[in-house]
């Protein structure tokens, strides 16, 4: 196994805010932009570990220094000696160095940070064994794949030995379920068509084509105007129909009281959830959103930036609908707690798409979490979102309405190179 011996970190930026593409009341104007990170090992194999985390433009460089404050807790570390113990090498990348430790903890610019080089290290591992990430952890045993976590502030939650048995009663089936991902996919909602920057022939015509393209499932951007997010939702209702499913979603635009006075004014529009009404800090704030909002869902995890939080809202049944990130928790490791952690409470988990890169990452969790987690499909959707993909090695792949089950080696984040050179900020060709 190699030595990781270099971690290089890029600015990598995309000028989405020239179309409006990706925004919504709170974001009003995103440049989805990557602090990518590749991991150089000392073997001659040519694999190298892809890694990124999702900014939306200005601070990018802020997270590419909090890599580049990091790296030195992985150079030097040989593969072999992080994957035997990943839960601890994760701890001691996330809380190792008290000093760093102080920006966060296990929040913000310098968790964001580490969720890029976890991930990369992940791709390393999944690449040089020749697996999609998504098979690397269905072939381990529960005992494997414990190993891999931290259980630090949630074992009043969820213990490790729970989380053995959660993955344990979920062994029988699990090639059924490999199978039938291969041959039906993963259901998505698209997003697509209903950013809050788009005019209303914009949204029609995207609605079309959506429709036309097998889509059943589509989210809308609220939390600008009511009187506005209701003509939008009309508009949107009038090209849907009224049988496909309409998600809303407000970008933590209001406070709690607003959230649900808005909310049941939207209501007629039959939304199947609201996602961040409001901060997403306030737990309790969400308890009551949903309490008293009942029928209409609320999701939220997009800004949940720790397994912590998330226990909380478990907790406190203040979701229906979890919207865990692949580049906000710490990486895979933290995400698979939350997965267990939402398994135990038989919540549904609907991971946060789009940005650039997140697609190609929660294809791998959600078809992990059916073949080993969860294994249902009730009430589970993966977002998607038609931009940025051309800019992958392995982009996904979606047929009627469907994530295909990536093949591919590694974690699905690697960029072409052309592309990674046009786009470095700020003085990619894009750029200029
Ligand atoms: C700024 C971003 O595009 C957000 O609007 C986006 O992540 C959104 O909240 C989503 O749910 O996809
Ligand atoms: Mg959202």
């Amino acid at each position: 196994m190699p030595t990781i011996q270099r971690v290089e970190v890029q600015d990598i930026r995309f000028p989405t805010s020239r179309e409006l593409d990706g925004s919504d009341a709170m974001n009003a104007a995103p440049d989805y932009s990557a602090t990518y990170v590749i991991l150089h090992t000392d073997a001659d194999d040519g694999i190298t570990g892809h890694g990124l985390t999702f900014t939306i433009g200005r601070g990018n460089e802020i997270c590419v220094t909090a890599v580049e404050s990091l790296a030195t807790r992985l150079e030097g570390h040989s593969l072999a000696d992080i994957t035997a113990d990943m839960g601890a090498y994760w701890r001691e990348l996330t809380s190792g160095d008290s000093q760093l430790r102080w920006l966060g903890p296990e929040k913000g610019v310098i968790h964001l940070a580490c969720s890029a080089m976890i991930n990369a290290i992940w791709d390393l591992w999944a690449k040089r064994e020749g697996k999609p990430v998504w098979k690397l952890l269905a072939d381990m045993t529960p005992e494997e794949l414990v190993r891999c976590l931290d259980f630090r502030f949630v074992t009043d939650a969820l213990t490790p030995e729970e989380a053995i048995g959660l993955l344990k009663r979920r062994e029988a089936g699990k090639a059924e379920r490999e199978a039938s991902m291969r041959e039906h996919g993963y259901p998505a909602y698209t997003t697509s068509a209903g950013w809050l920057g788009y005019s209303e022939e914009k949204m029609r015509s995207l609605c079309r084509e959506a429709i036309a393209a097998g889509w059943e499932h589509f989210k809308q951007k609220v939390g600008g105007n009511i009187e506005e997010d209701r003509r939008r939702a009309r508009i949107l209702r009038e090209e849907i129909g009224e049988e496909r499913l309409l998600m809303m979603d407000a970008n933590q635009m209001w406070d709690v009281d607003e959230a649900i006075a808005n909310m049941r004014r939207l209501a007629e529009f039959r939304p199947h959830w609201i996602e961040e009404p409001t901060s997403p800090d306030d737990v309790l704030g969400h308890a009551e959103i949903r309490h008293r909002l009942a029928p209409i869902g609320v999701a939220t995890g997009e800004h949940c930036h720790n397994r912590v939080m998330f226990k909380q809202l478990f907790q406190a049944d203040a979701i229906d609908f979890c919207q865990l990130d692949a580049a906000r928790l710490g990486g895979l490791n933290e995400v698979i707690v939350v997965l267990l952690m939402a398994a135990k409470h038989d919540i549904p988990v609907c991971p946060h798409g789009g940005g650039v890169g997140l697609c190609e990452y929660t294809q791998h969790i959600s078809m992990f979490d059916y073949i080993a987690v969860s294994g249902s499909l009730e009430g589970r959707l993966l977002e998607y979102v038609d931009h940025l993909h051309e800019h992958f090695v392995d982009p996904v792949r979606i047929d009627r309405g469907h994530y295909q089950i990536p093949d591919a080696a590694g974690y699905g984040v690697t960029m072409k190179a052309s592309s990674l050179e046009a786009h470095r900020f700020p003085g990619g060709s894009a750029w200029q």
